[in-house]
C-alpha cells in the first residue's frame, strides 16, 4: 500500500512537472482566457486525415501530414495530433532532427476549409488560433534542427507551418504561398511574425499583402528557402533531404541539441536573458563526455 501511495505520488509530480514545463513552453493558458480543453473538443468533432511520427535510431524524426484527399488540409482531428506528437517530440530524448513533409508528393493546403466554416464564429477562431500558436511555438523550440521538406503547394496555414521550422527545402515546381488576404484574413498560426523574422518586414509585407506565389527560385533569393532539391519524387526528394540535414546532425546528441537551444534562445529572448541562457547551456556540454573526449583526440580543424 506504502508503496502504491509512494508510486502515485511519484507520478503525480512527475505529471505536474511536465505541465507545469509544456505551460512554460506555451504561450496561452488559462491566464489568457484560453480554455484548451473546449477547443480540443471543439477541433474532435472534425476528423480525417493523421498526423504520423517516425522515429529514426539516428535521432531523425519524420512527421508526416496525411491528408491526400484534400492536398493534407489540417482536419480539425489533425491539429490535435499535431500537438500530441509535439509532446511526444519533447519527449524524445534521443533526437537531433525533423523532417516535415506531406503525403502524396504535397506539403499541405491550410486548414480544411470545410471545419473552418463551422468554427468561423469569433470564440472558436480566437481558441483555434491560440491552440495553433502554443503547439507552433512548441515545435519551433524543441531541441531538434527542422527542415520542412516543401513538394507541391504549401499554402495558408501550410505556408505558416513551414516557418515553424528552422529551415525550408523546397522540390522543383513546388510553391509556398500565405493566400490568407484571398480568404479575408491574416496568417493567425503565428506566421506573420515568423515570416518577418525569417525575410525582413519588407518582404515579408509583399508576400503578405500579395498573396504571392513564391518559387523554388524566389523563396532561395529571399532566405525564405536554403536549398532546392534535384528531385521531386517524394521519396527520393526525402532521401535527399535526410542527407541534407545530416550535415548538421552528425555529432553527439548532447551536443546537437545544445546547439539548437542556444540558438532558440538568442532568437526569441533579448540579449542579456539569451547570454545568460547561453551560458546554462554551455554548462551542460562543458566537461562532457564530447568535450573530454575531444580534449584527448586534440582535433585540428583543417
Ligand atoms: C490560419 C490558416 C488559414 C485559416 O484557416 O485561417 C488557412 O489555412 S485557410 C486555408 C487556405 N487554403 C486554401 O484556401 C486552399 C484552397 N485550395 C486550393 O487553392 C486548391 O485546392 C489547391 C491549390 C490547394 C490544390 O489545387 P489542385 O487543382 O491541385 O487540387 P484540387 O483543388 O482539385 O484539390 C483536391 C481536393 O482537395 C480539396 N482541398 C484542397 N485544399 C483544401 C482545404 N484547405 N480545405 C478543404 N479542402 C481542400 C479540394 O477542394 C479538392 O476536393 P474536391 O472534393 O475534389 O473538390
Amino acid at each position: 500500500m506504502e508503496m502504491a501511495l509512494a508510486l502515485w505520488k511519484n507520478l503525480l509530480q512527475t505529471t505536474k512537472k511536465r505541465i507545469l514545463q509544456q505551460r512554460r513552453l506555451s504561450l496561452y493558458n488559462g491566464a489568457h482566457g484560453y480554455e484548451e480543453e473546449l477547443i480540443k473538443k471543439k477541433l474532435q468533432q472534425f476528423s480525417g486525415g493523421s498526423i504520423n511520427l517516425s522515429k529514426k535510431d539516428n535521432g531523425i524524426g519524420i512527421l508526416t501530414l496525411n491528408n491526400p484527399k484534400l492536398m493534407n488540409a489540417f482536419t480539425g482531428t489533425m491539429m490535435v495530433e499535431l500537438q500530441e506528437r509535439v509532446t511526444e517530440l519533447e519527449n524524445w530524448k534521443d533526437g537531433k532532427g525533423l523532417i516535415i513533409h506531406g503525403a502524396e508528393n504535397t506539403f499541405c493546403s491550410g486548414s480544411d476549409l470545410n471545419a473552418v466554416k463551422e468554427i468561423s464564429n469569433s470564440q472558436d477562431g480566437m481558441y483555434m488560433c491560440m491552440f495553433m500558436q502554443n503547439t507552433l511555438t512548441r515545435l519551433m523550440r524543441l531541441p531538434l534542427i527542422s527542415v520542412a521538406l516543401v513538394q507541391g503547394k504549401a499554402f495558408g496555414g501550410g505556408a505558416e507551418l513551414t516557418t515553424a521550422c528552422d529551415f525550408r527545402l523546397m522540390t522543383p515546381g513546388s510553391e509556398i504561398r500565405f493566400v490568407h488576404k484571398h480568404m479575408g484574413l491574416v496568417p493567425g498560426w503565428g506566421g506573420g511574425a515568423r515570416l518577418v523574422r525569417i525575410v525582413g518586414s519588407g518582404a515579408a509585407l509583399q508576400l503578405l499583402a500579395g498573396a504571392a506565389r513564391v518559387d523554388p527560385e524566389r523563396a532561395l533569393s529571399l532566405g525564405l528557402s536554403q536549398e532546392t532539391l534535384p528531385s521531386s519524387d517524394g521519396t527520393t526528394a526525402l532521401g535527399q533531404a535526410r542527407t541534407w540535414l545530416a550535415q548538421y546532425t552528425e555529432g553527439p546528441t548532447t551536443v546537437i541539441r545544445a546547439v539548437k537551444n542556444v540558438v532558440t534562445a538568442g532568437r526569441e529572448l533579448p540579449l542579456e536573458a539569451a547570454l545568460r541562457t547561453e551560458k546554462d547551456i554551455f554548462g551542460t556540454v562543458w566537461g562532457g563526455p564530447a568535450n573530454l573526449q575531444a580534449l584527448v583526440r586534440r582535433p585540428k580543424h583543417k
